[in-house]
């Protein structure tokens, strides 16, 4: 469905993307994390064809997106602030969903109208920032299209909205599996509807891994400074913090049996990072030694 080989891209000739490369056959649920800045909407405006690899290559169903109307047919990519015409209602913009995919469910549309609470005949211009959110999230999810590409989708959404948004997902996604990536700062509430996870980081691509993986990767040991300190040796410390003789660090190490009966043996004190904490940590630009 996707494959990206060795892209780059630059604006006025500062590189924003250096070198990405991954590739996504399955009709699964990606997330796309990093932070500001690190290049997911330009990654996501290439993967729709909204602009060409400076090199490198990229294929949307075994072909170029680019120029090609016969693939973006087959692609939705509902960016962060969509550029609806501000003549047009509601009702107008899901006719332009309809009319541009080929998928359409318009049973789907319909009922997230009503779930979202959204009046058809209301001006795209008179909408509140989490109107338009929700209504940029409902063309998405009626386009049916094999790849659809969500940026930001829960941008200005209250927690309740946000909640009825990522069940309609996972119903819509289990009823109709499709390669759906969507791009999140809010990795604690996407993740349970994710099947992978691609962080990127200064215009890299740090990690492309199953969910499962990440979610069973960093652990906090906490206790005297000496036993940690040899049990750490040899790994990776994402952040560490000493008061006098003890001190906590962040491992980058598997939450596994092994070293929570190595922690119980040694009378070290164990826990599981959160996968937020631990994006952040590894995407730091100044890594904590031991
Ligand atoms: N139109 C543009 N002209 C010049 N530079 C740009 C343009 N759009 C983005 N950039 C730069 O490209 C880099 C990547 O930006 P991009 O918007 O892809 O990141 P992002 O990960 O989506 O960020 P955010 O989470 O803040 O939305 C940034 O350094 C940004 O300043």
């Amino acid at each position: 469905m996707i494959r990206v080989n060795e892209v780059t891209y630059s604006y006025d000739k500062v590189s924003v993307l250096r070198g990405i490369s991954f590739e996504e056959n399955e009709p699964v649920i990606t997330g796309l994390w990093g932070r500001n800045g690190a290049g997911k909407t330009t990654l996501m405006r290439l993967l729709a064809g909204h602009v060409r690899p400076d090199r490198g290559a990229i294929e949307i169903n075994g072909s170029a997106p680019y120029g090609n109307s016969a693939i973006i047919q087959n692609i939705c990519y509902m960016q962060e602030d969509h550029p609806f015409s501000m003549i047009w209602s509601v009702h107008d913009a899901l006719r332009f969903g309809k009319y541009f995919n080929a998928n359409w469910d318009q049973p789907t549309a319909d009922r997230l109208v009503k779930a979202f609470k959204l009046d058809e005949n209301k001006k795209i211009s008179k909408l509140s920032k989490g109107m338009k959110s929700a209504l940029q999230f409902i063309i998405g999810l009626s386009s049916h299209a094999s790849v659809t590409i969500l940026d930001e989708p829960t941008n200005g959404l209250d927690a309740a909205v946000r909640k009825q948004m990522y069940q309609a997902l996972r119903e819509s996604h289990e009823e109709t599996p499709r390669l759906i990536l969507i791009s999140t700062h809010h990795i604690e509430e996407v993740q349970p509807l994710c099947d992978a996870l691609i962080v990127m980081h200064n215009g890299k691509l740090l990690l492309h891994q199953p969910i499962e993986d990440l979610r069973e990767q960093g652990v906090w040991l906490a206790g005297e400074k000496n036993t940690i300190m040899s049990v750490a040796s040899g790994h990776r410390v994402l952040e560490q913090t000493t008061l006098g003789s003890k001190i906590r660090v962040m491992l980058d190490v598997p939450y596994t049996k092994q070293w929570k009966e190595q922690a119980h043996t040694l009378g070290l004190s164990i826990e599981k990072v959160d996968l937020q904490d631990y994006l952040l940590n590894i995407t730091e630009d100044t890594e904590v030694i031991a």
